[in-house]
């Protein structure tokens, strides 16, 4: 059982990094280092990992909108994540990686377009009341490292087409968050080789699911 949130046997473990960090070149490992320790895993994403979220997905990939109302779709379709994906999939024994969660809200609509934090907090309370991840890995890179990656590869959407000072406040945040709960968060240096990420986050999943385990 977690010390964080001792009432659950699953773990909880989810990614963050600006776009173009390297999260999704990372995820298959972070499942893979649990299912190979005997776990049982459930990979999902936010926004979306329901079919109501999925659909706020493509609004807010797609359509612009004031940050407010952004910050307010993030929390409905991750409403309908927690209830029906997250807490169930814990409650009953299975660990969860998600791809982004709650900081990502903090780090983009607060941090990037200055919706107020204690706003976010608020709308955290209400819609997951004791439930963070166990285990947060930060992918950080420099933004313009990241926008480079992006150029080279694939068609941005909407979050993708922020300016470099945008993604710097965003990788604030974020750093800002990780300093402040040390022990719940992992900043891995995204500047590394995929392999040189890989290595750390998986040393450090290990020694966390030895800690969940023993507890
Ligand atoms: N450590 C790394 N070093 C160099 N390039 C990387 C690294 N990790 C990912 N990439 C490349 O950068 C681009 C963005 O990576 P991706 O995993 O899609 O980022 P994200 O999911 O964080 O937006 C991809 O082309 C990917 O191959
Ligand atoms: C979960 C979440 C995502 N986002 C943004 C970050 C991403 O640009 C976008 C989609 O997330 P994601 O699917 O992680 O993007 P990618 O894998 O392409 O990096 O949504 C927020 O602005 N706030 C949030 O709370």
């Amino acid at each position: 059982m977690s010390a964080l949130n001792p009432y659950r046997p699953g773990l909880f473990v989810s990614l963050e990094g600006i776009d173009g960090a390297g999260k999704s070149t990372q995820l298959q490992a972070v499942v893979d280092v649990l299912r190979a320790a005997g776990r049982q895993v459930v990979l999902t994403r936010e926004p979306g990992g329901t079919e109501i979220g999925e659909k706020i997905r493509e609004l807010l990939l797609h359509q612009s909108m004031h940050p407010a109302t952004e910050a307010l779709l993030m929390f409905a379709a991750r409403q309908e994540h927690v209830l029906r994906v997250i807490e169930p999939s814990l409650l009953g024994g299975a660990d969860v990686v998600c791809d982004r969660f709650t900081a990502a809200t903090l780090a983009y609509q607060g941090g990037g377009k200055g919706v107020p934090a204690e706003r976010l907090e608020a709308l955290a309370r209400w819609v997951h009341p004791g439930l963070l991840p166990d285990v947060i890995v930060l992918i950080d890179v420099p933004p313009e490292v990241a926008a480079q990656r992006l150029a080279q590869t694939r068609q941005r959407d909407r979050f993708e087409q922020e300016s470099v000072d945008f993604f710097a406040r965003v990788r604030a945040n974020y750093l800002q968050q990780a300093a402040a709960s040390p022990d719940r968060w992992l900043v891995v240096d995204g500047t590394q080789s995929p392999e040189a990420v890989q290595g750390i986050i998986t040393q450090h999943l290990k020694k966390a699911l030895q800690l969940f385990e023993s507890k």
